[in-house]
């Protein structure tokens, strides 16, 4: 188990390789485009190519969990030796499962997801707040012990996200999505060590100006941005700059179809990882 913490971890691959998150999402129509079939094998094979294509170069791999978990049990064990492959190469994860309960079963949900030498151990969990960002207190618990991250959803890159993040409380006039930071936040001080907190926050990098309508502020956010929605749901450098503005805060750009359209030769996968690259740095420069 790392002995330093996920957003110290994370800062320092982005250091190295930059701010993108390239995400592994083996959809039924990037399968045929690889002429993979739609199966577990499929599945399987797509990630592993991503892996050998891109795990030298990436500062972290986002699986899709239900794009696995389509395919049942072999589905589920081609995700788990992805992870695992991962792990052993240095390679960070981000497991995608958007997961979220009362208390009581978040805990069983982290220490599926948390606990070292489980099969679904990632370094960081994407979550939901739906039932109160305090309800995922077991998940930052464990992951503090063991070094590893979550990503909360606050500003959802879908068109639909609105009509409930944007909402704001009768009591104080706080928004949803600027609430989830908030409290996304204290965790990060009461439990991260370091300049980077390991509690993060899903801001879609098709949001536009939302953040500041809604009272969102990066300049108090101490852990990573997560921002899905580059490439395939039409943001670019222009896109990323509108949301998070400058100085940028720390932010990771997510890309999952575009970068997998480049394949599936490993020069094509590399050639489209750092286009997205390129375009991020120039944007969060
Ligand atoms: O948590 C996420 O990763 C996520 C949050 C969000 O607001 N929007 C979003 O698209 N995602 C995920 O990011 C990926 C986007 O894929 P592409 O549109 O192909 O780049 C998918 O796996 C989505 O489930």
């Amino acid at each position: 188990m790392s002995k330093t913490n996920f957003g110290e971890r994370l800062a320092a691959k982005v250091e190295e390789f930059g701010p993108v998150c390239v995400g592994v999402d083996p959809h039924p129509a990037s399968l045929a485009s690889w002429q993979l079939s739609d199966s577990a094998e499929g599945v399987r094979n797509f990630a592993f190519e991503m892996l050998n294509a891109l795990g030298d170069r990436v500062a972290i791999f986002k699986p899709q969990a239900a794009l696995f978990e389509r395919h049942g049990v072999a589905g589920m064990t081609a995700l788990a030796d992805f992870l695992g492959a991962c792990r052993e190469e240095g390679v960070l994860t981000i497991l995608d499962a958007k997961r979220g309960d009362i208390g009581s079963t978040m805990t069983a949900y982290a220490q599926a997801f948390m606990t070292p030498g489980a099969d679904f151990e990632a370094d960081a969990v994407t979550l939901s707040p739906f039932l109160g960002v305090g309800s995922l207190q077991p998940a930052f618990e464990l992951a503090a012990e063991n070094n590893k991250g979550a990503f909360i959803l606050a500003l959802t890159s879908n068109p639909e996200g609105a009509s409930i993040q944007h909402c704001v409380s009768a009591v104080d006039s706080v928004s949803v999505a600027a609430r989830v930071a908030q409290e996304v936040q204290e965790r990060n001080n009461l439990l991260s060590e370091g300049a980077h907190g390991s509690f993060g926050l899903v801001v879609g990098a098709t949001v536009g100006d939302a953040a500041r309508r809604v009272g969102l502020d990066f300049s108090d956010f101490t852990g990573p941005l997560l921002a899905p929605g580059v490439g395939a749901q039409g943001a670019g450098g222009k896109e990323i700059r509108e949301v998070f503005g400058t100085p940028a805060p720390f932010v990771l750009a997510s890309a999952s179809r575009s970068v997998a359209a480049g394949g599936p030769q490993a020069t094509g996968l590399q050639e489209a990882f750092s286009k997205t690259v390129l375009e991020a740095k120039g944007a969060l420069s």
